[in-house]
């Protein structure tokens, strides 16, 4: 459940393997704003996840994700979607992070993509698990696959963005991967409860 139609593509094709129907709140045509006001991924995850539990009576997947810079001191943290303000666009907030960045020298460079994924089951029972994808802020965007910072998040691994990386890859090393990895097993031992 999300508003954010690249995370809903990245999250049907990271559970496809699983004997569930997914469906995000433009195919529910469901609009309720929540307001992220948690101070960690975890506790967003879980709003979003009880608020559209609570609306349409379904077991309910969220996610919170957003990126930690080392040398901003861990920012934007829980604020990357609004780090240029209330309603910036992905753009703007890119172009405000290579400007932070811009006198980071190689080696302070560092940062995670951070992914929380809150699961609230039919009962009210909520699952949360975690994923992390280490990287780094490239000094100029690169690509055009994904969404959101994907064209600044370079991955040493591969010489690549997450914007040049083919799809397939980004959704098995992604913090969002691994983070419903993780769900998919607690998923498989639950599954009664579904
Ligand atoms: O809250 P919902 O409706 O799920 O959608 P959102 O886009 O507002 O999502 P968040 O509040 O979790 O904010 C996440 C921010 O981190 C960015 N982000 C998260 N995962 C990403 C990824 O895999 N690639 C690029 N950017 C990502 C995303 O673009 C947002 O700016
Ligand atoms: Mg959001």
């Amino acid at each position: 459940m999300t508003k954010n139609q690249g995370k809903a593509i990245e999250m049907k094709k990271i559970m496809s393997d699983m004997d569930l129907e997914l469906m995000d709140l433009t195919d529910l045509d469901i609009d309720i704003d929540v307001i992220e006001d948690g101070k960690t991924f975890e506790e967003n995850a879980l709003k979003k996840a009880y608020t559209y539990h609570k609306a349409t009576g379904l077991p309910c997947i969220a996610d919170d994700s957003g990126l930690e810079v080392d040398y901003l001191k861990g920012a934007p943290g829980v604020y990357t979607a609004r780090y240029a303000g209330d309603s910036a666009t992905d753009q703007e907030n890119i172009m405000k992070l290579l400007r932070e960045m811009e006198s980071a020298p190689e080696d302070q460079r560092n940062a995670r993509f951070v992914c929380a994924i809150a699961f609230v089951l039919a009962d009210g029972t909520a699952i949360i698990t975690r994923g992390v994808c280490d990287g780094k802020i490239a000094h100029e965007m690169r690509g055009s696959n994904g969404f959101g910072y994907d064209p600044v998040f370079y991955v040493p691994e591969y010489n690549m963005t997450f914007a040049e990386l083919d799809d397939m890859v980004k959704n098995r090393i992604s913090h969002r991967a691994k983070a419903l990895e993780q769900m998919k097993k607690y998923i498989k031992k639950l599954d009664v409860m579904l």
